[in-house]
């Protein structure tokens, strides 16, 4: 079977697999350069697309290219092109996925992402506190604060700083770290429990230096593997051992957690994540851009800091997307591309609309007062109006979150981000949400 035929069969395996705007956007770039050795070698335009698809689609594509071929184990590499698809310009660019996936000083069994480090996280007003607390721990793991605790809304860096002390701590010393999610360890205690277990993971995670646990609020509800990370969270902090946490929100806002663990979590420093001001959002797209070999003229630097600002991965997705395109057609990046290209990322946020617009529209379609959906009240037919209202402050307007918490009655602001998560997740499997959220906007946006 030709490279073009099995390349063919996976697209469509793909394609079954992935949102159409997913393929669009991150397969049609793509294409099979050759298989050699049970390796599928995929051109990609850059090399950060290339991170980009080994991160979140390396499986899905070993899978399609595996199963068009008719089975048998692959890994995927990706070769960065230019221009031609036909032709890998840039040997030395190529990503191999199973280094990728290591430290640099490899250590069995640690999943850490070597792309992330303190060199290339770029440090801003809204984060440089949390930055020097991880660079802290880094330098002195056990010693200087303990556990440490990070919190921030969606992207905007929890996953790269965890990264980056257990990058730095593994150069520097021997330690035994452990990084995982919190679905990972939940997994493990599911398996523990299942094959009867539980004394060699709690064996296991006792005898290790570092704990590194991110996105810590998925512990809500699943009360057993509370009571293992109890333990093990005792274990270790008695032992003097580091314990670093991320999460979406506050200790105090997370709910169905035990309190316990709550107060735990608070015995340390906690340091927060705010969303990039403008300068630094700047910095950002410098630095990336410049990693990864994207020209950006002056002025869609500026049209990017200013449209995407509360995520930055978002921002991040921005540049790739622009890169690819550019490298496919051969075409130098401007303003007027960039606004193209990235129509549907950057919506409907350009029009001013004001938070009481939003408001009122929802208490319409909700049939609630305002005095009630700005109130503290908890019933569930007050909360979800309300937390719809705040996803569509932050979606349709500039606002901060501590804005938006002061237009909700004075709510703070990890209030605000826990109902935007929740929304934008809701959203997601909720199809009658989706339409709730698609209608509200358009009737915003008319007004
Ligand atoms: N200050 C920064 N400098 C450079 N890159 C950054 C910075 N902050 C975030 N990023 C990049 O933004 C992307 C998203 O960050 P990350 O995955 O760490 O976010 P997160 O807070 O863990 O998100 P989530 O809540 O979805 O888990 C990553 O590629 C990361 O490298």
């Amino acid at each position: 079977m030709s490279v073009d035929t099995v390349w063919q069969e996976a697209l469509h395996y793909i394609q079954g697999k992935v949102p159409k705007q997913v393929y669009d956007t991150w397969f049609t770039p793509v294409h099979l350069d050759r298989i050699e050795n049970s390796t599928a070698h995929i051109g990609v335009p850059n090399k950060f697309f290339g991170d980009w698809l080994h991160t979140h689609y390396g499986p899905l594509l070993a899978e399609a290219v595996a199963t068009a071929r008719g089975g048998g184990d692959l890994a995927v590499n990706f070769v960065v092109f230019q221009k031609s698809p036909a032709r890998p310009v840039e040997p030395q660019a190529v990503l191999n996925a199973a280094k990728a996936a290591s430290p640099a000083k490899p250590r069995r069994g640690i999943q850490l992402n070597p792309k992330y480090t303190f060199k290339n996280f770029v440090v801003g007003a809204g984060n440089q506190f949390a930055h020097a607390a991880c660079m802290a721990v880094a330098e002195q793991p056990g010693k200087a604060y303990n556990p440490l605790f990070i919190y921030g809304g969606v992207g905007l860096g929890k996953t790269h700083l965890l990264n980056a002390i257990g990058n730095h701590v593994a150069e520097h010393t021997d330690l035994r770290i452990a990084y995982l999610t919190t679905e990972q360890f939940t997994n493990e205690v599911i398996n523990s429990i299942r094959y009867d277990k539980m004394m060699d993971l709690r064996k296991r995670y006792r005898h290790i230096d570092m704990l590194m646990i991110d996105d810590i609020q998925f512990l809500a509800g699943k009360e057993r593997t509370q009571e293992e990370f109890f333990h093990t969270f005792n274990a270790l902090y008695e032992a003097h051992k580091q314990i670093v946490l991320s999460s979406d929100r506050f200790p105090k806002d997370m709910p169905d957690i035990e309190e316990r663990l709550r107060s735990r979590f608070e015995w340390g420093l906690i340091a927060d994540l705010q969303p990039p001001d403008v300068e630094t959002r700047i910095a950002i797209l410098r630095k990336k851009s410049e990693d990864e070999g994207v020209t950006l003229p002056e002025d869609v630097i500026q049209f990017l800091s200013t449209t995407m600002k509360s995520n930055i991965r978002e921002l991040e997705g921005s540049l790739v997307r622009l890169g690819a395109y550019a490298s496919l057609t051969g075409q130098v990046i401007t303003l007027e591309m960039a606004k193209t290209v990235l129509r549907d990322l950057i919506g409907d946020k350009k029009k001013v609309v004001a938070m009481e617009d939003i408001q009122e529209a929802v208490c319409a379609q909700f049939h609630v007062k305002m005095t009630e959906l700005k109130s503290r009240r908890r019933s569930k037919t007050l909360v979800h109006p309300r937390q719809i209202a705040m996803y569509l402050c932050r979606e349709l307007t500039d606002a901060s979150y501590p804005e938006i918490g002061r237009h909700f009655g004075g709510k703070d602001h990890t209030t605000i981000i826990h109902a935007c998560r929740q929304v934008a997740k809701a959203k997601e499997s909720d199809h009658a949400l989706h339409q709730t959220l698609e209608s509200l906007k358009e009737q915003i946006l008319r007004s």
